[in-house]
């Protein structure tokens, strides 16, 4: 089954409304420029909640084909939760995709794999497509214990979908010590983690969910990387931080085929 490719730009807690105009427009530009088929390899941006509504007026008023999400969502639906964003809100605003239980969430917000799992089951009762993230810390892979700690996240995560849900999550393996540091997992590693975590959805939902799930692999990723990273059979997409901030920049990785030599 083939996986259409997708590149997930998370701008984090960066660019402002304004900021974000010009971003968007500028990757748009630079894409169709280069003439990017976006039926061929997916184009998301995950803004802060604040420029959600300015990047979907941009995105439906010049009937951009990049998608948008959030970084993001609530368990519950409305109600007394200062400061909580509600997936109804996002879905409201056009937002296809969310991204739950990022590293970053987990270690500066506290979320539990049991929080996480809540928050898959509150995007799918919006129509939002997760971007549900995993991966270890450095201590967890000098280890050796990285696979079986991914895994057990992937399942937790995933426990209380039902298995037609599942067959459109997006996971993103994300390797706390490759994330913003630089050091990029190598292919090897990235494959490692992501030819396991797909072994393991074909054990729990069949070979043929497996096979169209889209594994994501984020950690330092750059257009000078990606082609090797894309090269992993197992991986389908990058989830991408710092370098999502550079239109030039992330075009290029979304144009990935282009740094491929004959030999990749
Ligand atoms: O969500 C994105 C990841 O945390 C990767 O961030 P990075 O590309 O800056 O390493």
């Amino acid at each position: 089954m083939s996986r259409i490719p997708l590149m997930a730009g998370n701008w984090k807690m960066n660019l402002d409304h304004l900021e974000a105009t010009h971003l968007v427009q500028k990757l748009d530009w630079t894409l169709r420029d280069g003439r990017h088929d976006f039926g061929a390899v997916e184009v998301v941006v995950c803004p802060p909640f604040t420029d959600l509504r300015t990047v979907q007026t941009l995105v439906d008023g010049d009937r951009l084909e990049v998608k948008y999400g959030a970084q993001d969502l609530s368990v519950h639906d409305s109600g007394a939760y200062t400061g909580e964003v509600s997936g109804k809100f996002l879905a409201k605003l056009g937002c296809s995709y969310v991204i739950v239980g990022h590293s970053e969430r987990r270690e500066y917000h506290h979320e539990t794999d049991a929080v996480v799992a809540d928050k898959l089951v509150a995007a799918y009762r919006y129509g939002l497509t997760p971007i549900f993230c995993c991966g270890e810390g450095l201590e967890i892979r000098k280890a050796g214990s990285h696979v079986a700690h991914v895994l057990e996240q992937v399942r937790a995560g995933l426990a209380q979908l039902t298995p037609e849900q599942v067959t459109s999550v997006v996971i993103a393996y994300e390797p706390i010590w490759a994330i913003g540091t630089g050091e990029v997992a190598t292919p090897d590693d990235a494959q490692e983690v992501c030819g396991a975590i797909r072994a393991q959805l074909a054990e729990s939902y069949g070979e043929a969910t497996a096979q169209g799930i889209r594994i994501l692999y984020g950690g330092s990723v750059k257009s000078g990387n990606i082609a090797a990273i894309m090269a992993c059979p197992d991986v389908d997409g990058a989830l991408v931080g710092g370098s999502a901030l550079d239109p030039v920049e992330f075009a290029s990785i979304c144009r990935y085929q282009q740094h491929l030599t004959p030999d990749a």
